[in-house]
C-alpha cells in the first residue's frame, strides 16, 4: 500500500512525536521494509496500530505535550453485571466503564470475583445478568499463566503472534522488545518450565501484549516480580495509557491504587 508510510507518520505526529522525529522512524521503518521486500503493511499490519505500538515500545520522545488522552472511547463497558455459581451470587450490579487513556483497579478480598470479573471482560466467563460492551483488539493475562512448560519464548512469541495475525519473524522482534521492557533478555533454547516464576510471567505480560491490544486486562500480573521489575511494570502501564489504551488490572496492593484512574472494590465475600 503506498500511502502506508503517510498513515504511519500522520499518526506518529497526531501521538505527539516531533516531526523530525517522527520522519526518521517513517523512513527507518521503510528501509526495514524494503530489506525484507515486503510491503510495510504486510510486515508491521496496519499504519496507526504500528505507530502506536513504536510510541509505547521506543518511549519515543513526546515533546513539550504528552500524548495523555484525558477521555479517549470508551472500550469496555460493564452494566448490571452479575454472576452465579450454583447457587451461590459472586458478582452482582456491577457497573464499570474504562475510557482509552485510563487505568482502572478491581480490589477486594479473596473469593469476592476479582478474577471472575475479568474473565467476564474478556469474555471468557459468560455474565447470568447484564450487559458487556468492549472493543475488539483485547489482551488478557490471566493470574495463573497461559504459558506452555516445553516451548521457549521465542516459540510463545511466534505462536501467540500467528494466533493474531503477525507474521513470526515481528512477532519475535517485537516479544523481544517488550521483554527488554521488562528487563529480560530470553535465552534462546530456554523453555518456559526453566524460568522462574517471576520471569514466567513477565512471558506471560509480554504475550498479553504482544498484538498492540487496545484494551489491557491483567489479573495481578507482578506476582514473583521484585522491585525493579514491579516499577518497570507500573511503568509499562503508564507507557500504554499515554498511547491512549485502556487497561483493568485485578491487585490487592493498596499502594497501586496511587497509579490507577478508577477503583472498582467488589468489597468483601
Ligand atoms: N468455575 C467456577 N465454578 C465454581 N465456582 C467458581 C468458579 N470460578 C470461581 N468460582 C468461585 O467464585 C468465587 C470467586 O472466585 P474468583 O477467583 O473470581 O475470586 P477472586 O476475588 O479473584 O479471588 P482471589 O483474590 O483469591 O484471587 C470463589 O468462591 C470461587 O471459588
Amino acid at each position: 500500500m503506498s500511502d502506508w508510510p503517510d498513515r504511519f507518520h500522520a499518526e506518529l505526529v497526531r501521538l505527539g512525536v516531533p516531526g523530525p522525529r517522527a520522519r526518521r522512524l517513517t523512513e527507518d521503518t521503510a528501509a526495514q521494509a524494503a530489506e525484507t521486500t515486503t510491503d510495510p503493511a504486510g510486515l508491521f499490519g496496519p499504519a496507526h496500530l504500528y505507530a502506536r505500538h513504536l510510541v509505547t515500545e521506543l518511549a519515543a520522545p513526546v515533546g513539550a505535550t504528552p500524548p495523555r488522552y484525558a477521555s479517549g472511547p470508551v472500550l469496555l463497558t460493564l452494566a448490571g453485571v452479575g454472576k452465579r455459581y450454583r447457587r451461590r451470587t459472586v458478582l452482582s450490579g456491577v457497573d464499570l466503564t474504562v475510557r482509552g487513556g485510563e487505568v482502572a483497579a478491581i480490589v477486594g478480598a479473596n473469593g469476592c470475583g476479582k478474577s471472575t470479573l475479568l474473565r467476564i471482560c474478556a469474555g471468557l466467563t459468560r455474565p447470568d445478568a447484564g450487559t458487556v460492551h468492549r472493543t475488539r483488539r483485547v489482551g488478557y493475562v490471566p493470574q495463573d499463566g497461559g504459558t506452555a512448560g516445553w516451548l521457549t519464548a521465542d516459540e510463545h512469541f511466534a505462536l501467540f503472534g500467528a494466533a493474531a495475525g503477525v507474521v513470526p519473524g515481528r512477532a519475535r522482534s517485537t516479544g523481544a522488545h517488550l521483554a527488554a521492557k521488562l528487563a529480560w533478555r530470553p535465552e534462546p533454547g530456554q523453555r518456559a518450565q526453566q524460568l522462574s516464576g517471576g520471569t514466567r510471567q513477565k512471558l506471560n505480560l509480554v504475550l498479553g501484549e504482544l498484538h498492540s491490544p487496545d484494551l489491557l486486562l491483567l489479573d495481578e500480573p507482578y506476582q514473583g516480580f521484585d522491585q525493579g521489575t514491579y516499577l518497570d511494570f507500573w511503568h509499562q502501564v503508564h507507557a500504554w495509557r499515554d498511547a491512549g489504551r485502556a487497561v483493568v488490572v485485578v491487585t490487592h496492593l493498596l499502594h497501586d491504587l496511587g497509579n490507577v484512574d478508577h477503583v472498582l472494590d467488589l468489597g468483601e465475600r
